[in-house]
């Protein structure tokens, strides 16, 4: 059952699938799961690269022993991220693996001891540092803020594997293919945009400057902690997170809407109609419907945006109102975006939306369109007016 699959000399895959967990972090959906990637390296001292969510210890340790050699015990556990996801089951592994050293930087140790209650047999390593383990060389480069203060990555300077961390991970398991070259990347692909999005995308800076240090790095494989491990096309991963963390956006526009009896979406169906005449790729979502961590993913795929509200209660529909105050913390940046939206007496909902471009500095497209009730004539084709000039607006030349 445990056979283990091997990602360079010495080196293993020692992580496992979960297709339990409904919700990661208690929020974003799962629907093809997602693994914990945890990785052995075995010479004359054995170190464990990460590990796994506490609920699936039995499984990891069965996989260790498996990659072990008899009578070689795990000496070392690198914590790339502390996260509990990655650490849940440390002090157990800690009993099965006697004089396990915790090797982290000052604020994976600070961390470990709030935790876990851990500060004995730990090592302190700083950026740069290397540990030998015999023939296999690693490195250490603290990339802070990726998406934890204490998140580094790994480098074996022997066998080229870079031990990313979170950092250029995805949701989806991987027992249908753990490696680039063997998975379905369209899908993965998609479930590495949401997990960006929804996970690391407010530290998009940070991650900026963590491909900087990564591209002086030399490096064959990327290894993340969740997702897919990139051996064909280890330089693909990283484009991936540095175009997604440029927030420059495709070609296209992302619809983020909400309607309580039809009015918005008549609205919001000219717009898209006047889109999809010009050939502009299109996203629709009803926010009643979709889980914001899809909405979040499209939005930050496009250059373009639409949002569209009735108005409630004086001001936005909840799911809209989350969906921007989700926005705002994720600092979105270089939108195109288009307004509309529908009331009765007072309005409030597309005077909330102008202030969430106006707080994040989007570039607002005219017409703005703000109808009473199902609206006129003139709305409509002001709607019409919208679509095309958002399709001007992020398609360019092309
Ligand atoms: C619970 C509720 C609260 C509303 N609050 C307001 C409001 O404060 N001000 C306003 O002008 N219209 C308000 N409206 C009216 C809607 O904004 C209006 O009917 C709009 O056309 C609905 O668009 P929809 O059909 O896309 O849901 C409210 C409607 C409902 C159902």
């Amino acid at each position: 059952m445990n056979r283990t699959l091997t990602l360079a000399d010495d080196t293993f895959w020692v992580g496992v699938n979960d297709h339990e967990t409904e919700l990661f972090e208690a929020l974003w959906p799962l629907p093809y799961g997602v693994s914990y990637n945890a990785y052995l390296i075995v010479d004359e001292q054995v170190a464990l690269i990460d590990a796994v969510k506490g609920h699936f210890l039995t499984e990891h340790i069965q996989k260790i022993a498996a990659a072990l050699p008899p009578g070689k015990t795990v000496d070392y556990l690198i914590i790339n991220h502390m996260e509990p996801d990655h650490t849940g089951a440390i002090r157990i592994l800690r009993k099965a693996f006697p004089g396990l050293t915790l090797v982290g930087n000052k604020k994976t140790l600070d961390m470990l001891a709030a935790f876990y209650g851990l500060d004995q047999d730990c090592l302190e390593v700083k950026d740069g540092d290397v540990l030998e383990l015999g023939r296999h060389r690693l490195q250490f480069h603290l990339t802070p803020m990726l998406h934890w203060p204490e998140t580094m990555m790994t480098l074996d300077t022997t066998t080229g594997v870079l031990f990313s961390g979170d950092a250029f991970g995805g949701f989806g398991s991987v027992e249908q293919g753990l490696f680039d070259d063997e998975a379905d990347l369209e899908l993965m692909e998609g479930e590495m945009l949401r997990y960006y999005t929804n996970i690391i995308a407010r530290y998009s800076q940070m991650v900026q400057k963590g491909i900087e240090k990564v591209k002086n790095l030399t490096f064959r494989v990327v290894a993340p902690t969740h997702g897919v491990v990139w051996r064909k096309d280890p330089g693909r991963a990283v484009s991936l997170y540095d175009e997604w963390s440029r927030q420059e956006g495709e070609p296209g526009v992302t619809v983020a809407y909400a309607s309580m009896y039809g009015n918005t979406q008549r609205l919001v169906e000219s717009a898209v109609r006047a889109l999809v005449e010009r050939g502009v790729p299109v996203a629709v979502h009803n926010l009643s419907r979709s889980h914001a961590s899809y909405v979040v993913a499209d939005i930050w795929r496009h250059k373009g945006l639409l949002l569209a509200c009735p108005t409630y209660n004086t001001g936005l529909f909840p799911a809209m109102d989350d969906l921007l105050r989700l926005l705002e913390n994720k600092m979105l940046k270089n939108k195109q975006v288009g307004i509309l939206g529908s009331f009765a007496w007072s309005g409030g909902a597309v005077k909330a939306m102008r202030q969430f471009t106006d707080t994040l500095h989007l570039d607002l497209v005219e017409p703005v369109v703000e109808a009473k009730g199902a609206g006129t004539e003139e709305d409509g084709e002001k709607c019409r007016e919208l679509g095309e000039r958002l399709a001007d607006a992020v398609m360019g030349d092309e």
